[in-house]
């Protein structure tokens, strides 16, 4: 069963050229329709790709260490001088988002945001070169003989004013390949020292990376205090962000926020710039919502994240975890189009793999480094077969399993047993545990005391980082590669695996089933890491596989890499959030409610109408429907407002006659529409008129039987009755389940039912309603407007599909026209005793000024209302101002 609509998938491989073609003309087409674009994209990332050390004169009190001369600077080194403190180098880890993002240069005018990180006092001796493993700067450079840092509390703002004009000037050597390119430019976030390590060696390496990863906290911390310990500065980081990107926005900017580090900055963003265009790119797995649901402040980080308009993920299987940890979790509805419904605001789920840059890649493979590198390990390990394995020494990325795997493979093939070697590289990683490095240790050592003799060590494994040169040496030496981490969202080495094999043996790769990258390499051998049968059975089928065989799985797999590169998943980004500010028309946001034109409008009007909704309107949306009663400041709202004679006020409703009347009824000058308009109770009337008695209702039992199929199908749903309509509730239900079976159950009445009778299928909030096809609340407001035209302001509001019947029937104005004439309507008509009643159309005092319309929800919500308010609070908070400014004015009459 599959409930979910699938997600936008990006199309099946297309040149880079084609994919900028399609950016260009999607971008022409906006502009055509008037949709603002600046041909801008502003990326968010934890960390700017840049190194600053602060290594000339210091103009704080910070001591520096000895200066090391700038080796290797920054690809274009602007040099420290007596006015200028600041040296810019390289930051290296994140290549294939790196240059990606740097590839756009070749389209658009960019800038890149993020934390500068703790300020070196000299400039690294050499590049951090925990080559191949996509690791962080700090993981990296923490296994350097890096110079001491400074946290930047210490950087002065002349210093930080400096460092920000010198990371305008960078150019990084991606950008400078490009011909023509466009202007990147640097945006330092400054952020305070003990959050930002708060941040991401708290919550995000301890809380997030470990449960994206599928390891719950008590299995990987020895002293698990609490998953929520390192919120705050979480939470204080992604505030910064998001207003170091609101101050460098401009209106038609496109943004991409990148990554679990930066989970808040898109809803955060979204208050702040309420009509941007915000993507949100998570390079790491997203785990099934059973162990998503673990985590303390799951409702925020998916709100968080719910504020973009396009969520994208590295694989199908990824987004759809999302998609359902929405709906299961936060109970959020799914569109028809696959997007998540929040308040009518609606984030788009996509997927697009990252890639490697492969030209970059493909000429480092041929540096003239590598070569005697490569002599050396034919020789050291002639008439070996090379098995080959480089990770970061993380649990989640299985070295151990991997280990074990080998021992098996030595046990259950002994033909191996002198005959192949396993050469594995580990770098240092920030969550570097001395348990795990002590337990690697130990099991390399058990196996080559088990199977190791004085001319033959089995295993070779190196706990360092290792230089560029030597990394594609390994790689291009190898027999085979086996990477099989327990979870990775993607997994680039594998790639440059590929790359770096195709000028030497062609040789095949053994692959984690559990990586991002695994759905794209099907001719990889693909095992289950935690099968140790699985993984050596693999091997030694990789270590006999044919010449042919190898050369047929290898030009796939070559292709996929070489087709799927950094550059087009950037370039698919780019296209996939323009995509949606076409499908959104983001230009197009309800404006919140002009509280102050408002008050004046009502003031000044001699009569008013108020015409609301109930459930979701005035009473906030609860699980079980009898448990959404008015709260008290409802009440005292409908109370003032009704007792002002000079306005009539109407609940306007999709519930039965006897609900309304049990809690509303004492207030004896409401007006009531029940049942979406089957029956109404005019103020001060004791009596319901009810619109549907002459109407063929033998369609009711026919819809029951099919909703009691349903219920009887979906537990914890359940049947409303009403006199005219019937409502089947799937809220208590689970909720995929539920959401499937509703979608079953319209389709059959829809296509079955619904042809032969006249009844009208409406989905509401988990929700599905059957009514009769003549009534709806358009009907009754335009009633109400016959009966009063003398109004001179309207107040209308609602929050589903139903109530923008009653907005549209306020469509009254069309073009300059000032006033509305309106013919009869059918609730009036229809109802007249005597049928040879003449009617006559209506002349409105309204104007188009005075008539608020009004959606609860978000303000991207679909909606024919003017305006918007965000909740059922905001409406009474409204109702109440309106109510006092009636007490006093009668306060002042009776004076
Ligand atoms: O026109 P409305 O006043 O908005 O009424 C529409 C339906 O609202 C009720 O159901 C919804 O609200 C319940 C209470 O919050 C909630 O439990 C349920 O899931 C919602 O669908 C009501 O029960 C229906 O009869 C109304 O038609």
């Amino acid at each position: 069963m599959d409930s979910f609509a699938e997600p936008r998938r990006p199309s099946a491989p297309v040149s880079l050229a084609a994919v900028r073609e399609q950016v260009r003309k999607l971008e022409s087409d906006h502009r055509a329709s008037g949709i603002p674009l600046s041909g801008r994209i502003i990326h968010v990332c934890h960390y700017l790709p840049v190194v600053s050390s602060l290594v000339g004169p210091s103009r704080a009190a910070i001591p520096s260490p000895p200066q090391t001369p700038p080796a290797q600077a920054s690809d274009i080194p602007p040099s420290p001088t007596d006015s200028q403190p600041w040296a810019l180098s390289v930051r290296y880890g994140h290549s294939a988002m790196i240059s990606g993002i740097a590839s756009l240069a070749s389209t658009h005018e960019q800038l890149v945001v993020g934390w500068t990180g703790d300020i070196p006092t000299a400039l690294p001796t050499m590049p951090p070169s925990a080559y191949g493993a996509p690791s962080t700067s700090t993981a990296s450079e923490s296994a350097h003989a890096s110079p001491s840092k400074v946290p930047t509390n210490d950087i002065g703002e002349e210093e930080r004013r400096e460092l920000e004009q010198l990371l305008a000037k960078y150019r990084s050597r991606d950008e400078v390949s490009i011909e023509g390119g466009k202007q990147t430019t640097y945006v330092p976030v400054w952020l305070d020292n003990k959050e930002a390590h708060g941040h991401y060696e708290g919550y995000c390496k301890q809380t997030l990376w470990p449960l994206f990863h599928y390891l719950l906290w008590q299995d990987v911390a020895t002293e698990y205090a609490s998953a929520d310990s390192h919120w705050a500065p979480y939470n204080a980081v992604n505030a910064a962000f998001a207003k170091r990107v609101a101050e460098v926005y401009r209106p038609g900017d496109l943004i991409w926020v990148h990554d679990y580090h930066l989970l808040l900055v898109p809803s955060l963003l979204r208050q702040a710039l309420p009509e941007a265009a915000i993507g949100l790119f998570v390079h790491t797995p997203f785990p099934s919502s059973e162990i998503f649901r673990c985590l303390p402040r799951r409702k925020e980080i998916l709100d968080g994240m719910l504020g973009a308009n396009l969520i994208c993920f590295q694989t199908y299987s990824y987004s759809r975890h999302f998609t359902s940890t929405c709906v299961r979790v936060c109970g959020y509805e799914i569109t028809n189009t696959g997007g998540i419904d929040v308040q009518g605001h609606v984030a788009a789920i996509s997927y697009c793999p990252v890639g490697v840059d492969a030209e970059r890649v493909a000429k480092d493979t041929l540096r003239a480094g590598i070569e005697p590198k490569l002599e050396a390990l034919r020789a050291l390990y002639e008439g070996k077969k090379i098995i080959v394995g480089r990770d970061k020494l993380d649990v989640v990325k299985g070295v151990v399993q991997k280990l074990r795997a080998f021992e098996k493979l030595l046990r259950d093939y002994p033909q191996w047993i002198g005959n192949v070697v396993l050469i594995q590289v580990t770098s240092p990683a920030l969550s570097d545990s001395p348990k795990l490095e002590r337990q690697v240790s130990e099991l390399v050592a058990h196996i080559n005391g088990e199977y190791g003799s004085l001319d033959f060590i089995p295993v070779h494994h190196y706990h360092q980082t290792i230089k560029k040169d030597e990394f594609y040496a390994l790689l291009s030496v190898a027999d085979l590669g086996v990477i099989t981490p327990l979870r990775d969202g993607m997994n680039t080495t594998s790639m440059e695996f590929i790359i770096a094999q195709e000028r030497t043996k062609r040789s095949p790769l053994v692959l984690s089933e559990f990586m991002g990258i695994s759905s794209n390499m099907s001719d990889a051998l693909q095992v289950n890491p935690w099968s140790l049968e699985e993984v050596a059975a693999a091997i030694h089928q990789g270590l006999l596989m044919s010449d042919e065989e190898k050369l047929s799985r290898h030009q796939k797999l070559y292709k996929t890499v070489t087709t799927h590169t950094s550059h087009t998943w950037a370039a698919m980004l780019a296209k996939m959030l323009l995509a949606q500010v076409g499908r959104q028309n983001l230009a197009r946001q309800t404006p919140p409610m002009p509280k102050d034109r408002l008050e004046s409008r009502y003031h000044a009007a001699k009569k008013r109408l108020f015409l609301l909704d109930y459930d979701g309107t005035l009473a906030p949306i609860v699980r079980v429907p009898s448990a959404a009663v008015p709260s008290p400041e409802t009440l005292e709202a409908l109370e003032r407002l009704s007792s002002d004679p000079r306005n009539v006020v109407f609940i306007i409703s999709g519930r039965d006659g006897h609900f309304l009347e049990q809690h509303l009824g004492h207030l004896k000058n409401l007006g009531m529409s029940a049942e979406h308009g089957g029956f109404v109770r005019e103020p001060g009337a004791p009596d319901w008129t009810n619109f549907t008695e002459s109407l063929d209702m033998s369609w009711m039992d026919e819809v029951l039987e099919i909703f009691r199929y349903y219920t009887e199908r979906t537990t914890g749903s359940h049947i409303e009755v009403k006199k005219s309509s019937i409502t089947w509730h799937y809220r208590s239900s689970d909720p995929e389940w539920g959401l499937f079976q509703c979608r079953q159950c319209q389709d059959l009445l829809e296509n079955n039912l619904a042809r032969k009778r006249p009844i009208e299928v409406l989905v509401g909030k988990k929700n599905l309603e059957v009514r009769p096809l003549a009534v709806n609340k358009g009907e009754i407001v335009k009633r109400i407007l016959y009966y009063n035209p003398d109004a001179e302001f309207v107040f209308c509001a609602g929050d589903d599909k139903t109530d923008e019947d009653m907005f549209r029937a306020l469509l009254l104005f069309s073009g300059d026209q000032k006033t509305a004439r309106l013919e009869p309507p059918l609730s009036v008509t229809l109802l007249a005793k005597e049928p040879s009643t003449k009617f006559d159309p209506v002349d409105l005092a309204i104007t188009r000024e005075s008539v608020f319309t009004t959606a609860v929800g978000h303000s991207s919500k679909r909606t024919l209302a003017v305006w918007h308010v965000t909740s059922p609070e905001e409406v009474n908070q409204h109702l109440l101002d309106l109510g006092r400014m009636s007490q006093e004015d009668e306060a002042k009459s009776s004076l």
